[in-house]
């Protein structure tokens, strides 16, 4: 089923969920970045407009973007996101994504800078209930992706691309950015939320319980 929207049920969408996470303090003083594809034009996605408050969003503070490449559709809008590259990223890799979700929630945020601290490419969670909510094949244990923060966001959408390219279906679908932030993606908006909320309560669960998420011993880096 094709689940891309109009552009206004998907701008509406992208406004609630960004107020939702903003008043959680996920995406505190500009930070965080969401879209979601369009019905059309083909390959079309809406995404938050960049720097802006993400309390406070409206319809206009969205910008339609090539889903693939991540260039805007219609010059002369504001600009799109300064982390579009990465959404476009998903959406090229990932087959049926509807919606990619970015944020900085503070506990995974944490294990984000504490893994790359420990020079870490990635953190290993197991046991926890909430892993189900990530839709992998083996609930008893993931591995997520913590990818270098690249001043340069294409050159993170690059690592992102290849890694989702190598590794394929059956991996978490989330991620997270070294002293930066996290990002989910799904079939639609809600799905993608979930997602992003299942991985913050692993992180804070992890912190809570001193059980800093173990390191992986699977290589998962295509690269
Ligand atoms: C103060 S947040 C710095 C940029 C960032 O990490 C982010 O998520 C928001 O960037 P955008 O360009 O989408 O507003
Ligand atoms: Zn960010």
């Amino acid at each position: 089923m094709n689940q891309h929207l109009d552009r206004a049920t998907a701008a509406a969408g992208l406004a609630q969920t960004a107020r939702d996470l903003y008043r959680r303090g996920w995406m505190d003083g500009t930070a965080g970045n969401l879209s979601a594809r369009l019905a059309e034009p083909a390959h079309a996605a809406l995404i938050t407009a960049s720097g802006r408050s993400k309390g406070s969003l409206t319809a206009q503070d969205m910008v339609a973007v090539d889903a693939v490449t991540g260039q805007p559709l219609e010059p002369g809008g504001p600009p799109p996101s300064a982390e579009t590259s990465i959404h476009a990223a998903v959406y090229r890799t990932v087959p049926g994504c509807g919606a990619v979700v970015h944020a900085h929630p503070p506990h995974a945020t944490a294990v984000a800078v504490l893994a790359a601290r420990d020079d870490r490419d990635a953190v290993r969670f197991t046991d926890l209930e909430v892993i189900k909510g990530l839709a992998v094949p083996d609930p008893t244990a993931i591995s997520v992706p913590v990818f270098t923060n690249w001043l340069d966001v294409r050159v993170i959408g690059s690592d992102v691309a290849a890694y989702l390219t190598t590794n394929g279906s059956g991996i978490p679908p989330v991620l997270l950015i070294a002293f930066h932030g996290a990002t989910a993606w799904g079939p639609t908006l809600d799905v993608a939320r979930n997602r992003l909320e299942c991985l913050e309560a692993l992180c804070q669960l992890s912190l809570l319980t001193g059980q800093y998420p173990a390191r992986t011993e699977m290589p998962i880096r295509g690269a």
